[in-house]
């Protein structure tokens, strides 16, 4: 199943070092409205690239921090059963993540741990923000929440359904840009381990390739997926 033919240059995550280049992740269970709440946000000429082989869809926007001009891939998953197979760099070098749920389905408030356990097997340290969406019925915001507060995590509540309530879309707006802020100064603060681990795993697995192959005849033998030793999974 050799499916993996050349990566689209857009999942060439080297970029992400660049001090002007943040990349954020959404997560949640399918149907939640992550997709639906970035089209919200960036309603005004954004350009989704849909990444199909992935199930990945990466959001690019430009935004203005602290008087510097920041790029911003948010990077939206299409469907669970897919992302299964893919999370390894999907996580990689992400500088904040987007958890979303909807308060409307309350088994997808109680998968916010798994994806909140995963989040921190394999970024431990980034910002993390909650989302609470589908609140097209404001009582919602009176019930508690403890998710949220049980790890200390900002808790917004928004809804994507259609825009026309001014205050809800402007709330939509204030939890991207909080996460933008939040992905910049973790950038700027951290010494991002996981990321010098990696570095040091994908520098040593080259070495190893080198290595590993003396003549042409025992070439074709050896299979090394290489994102295998990231995940704790398989
Ligand atoms: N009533 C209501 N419906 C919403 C809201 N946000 C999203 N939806 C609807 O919920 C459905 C799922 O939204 P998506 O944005 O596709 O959900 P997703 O989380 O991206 O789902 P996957 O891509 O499968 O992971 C769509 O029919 C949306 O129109 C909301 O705030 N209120
Ligand atoms: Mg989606």
């Amino acid at each position: 199943m050799a499916e993996d033919k050349t990566k689209p240059s857009e999942l060439d995550q080297g970029k992400y070092d660049a001090d002007d280049n943040v990349k954020i992740i959404c997560l949640g269970d399918s149907a939640v409205g992550k997709s639906k709440l970035m089209e919200r946000f960036l309603m005004d000429g954004f350009q989704p690239q849909q990444l199909s082989t992935y199930a990945l869809t990466l959001y690019k926007h430009t935004a203005t921090v602290d008087g510097r001009t920041i790029l911003v891939d948010f990077w939206d998953t299409a469907g669970q059963e897919r992302f299964q197979s893919m999370h390894a760099s999907y996580y990689h070098k992400a500088h904040a993540c987007i958890m979303v749920f909807d308060v409307q389905r309350k088994v997808t408030y109680r998968n916010l741990s798994t994806w909140y356990t995963e989040l921190r097997e394999f970024r431990p340290e980034i910002p993390c923000i909650v989302v609470a969406n589908k609140i097209d019925d404001i009582n919602v915001t009176q019930k508690s929440f403890n998710f949220a507060k049980k790890f200390s995590l900002p808790l917004y509540f928004v809804s994507a359904a259609d825009g026309t309530n001014v205050v809800k879309v402007w709330l939509t707006a204030e939890l991207f840009n909080d996460a933008i802020r939040l992905a910049v100064s973790y950038k700027q603060n951290s010494q991002d381990f996981m990321d010098e681990i990696f570095q040091e795993l994908e520098n040593f697995s080259l070495e190893q390739e080198e290595e590993d192959v003396p003549d042409q005849e025992q070439s074709s033998s050896i299979e090394t997926p290489s994102e295998e030793a990231a995940s704790p999974h398989s």
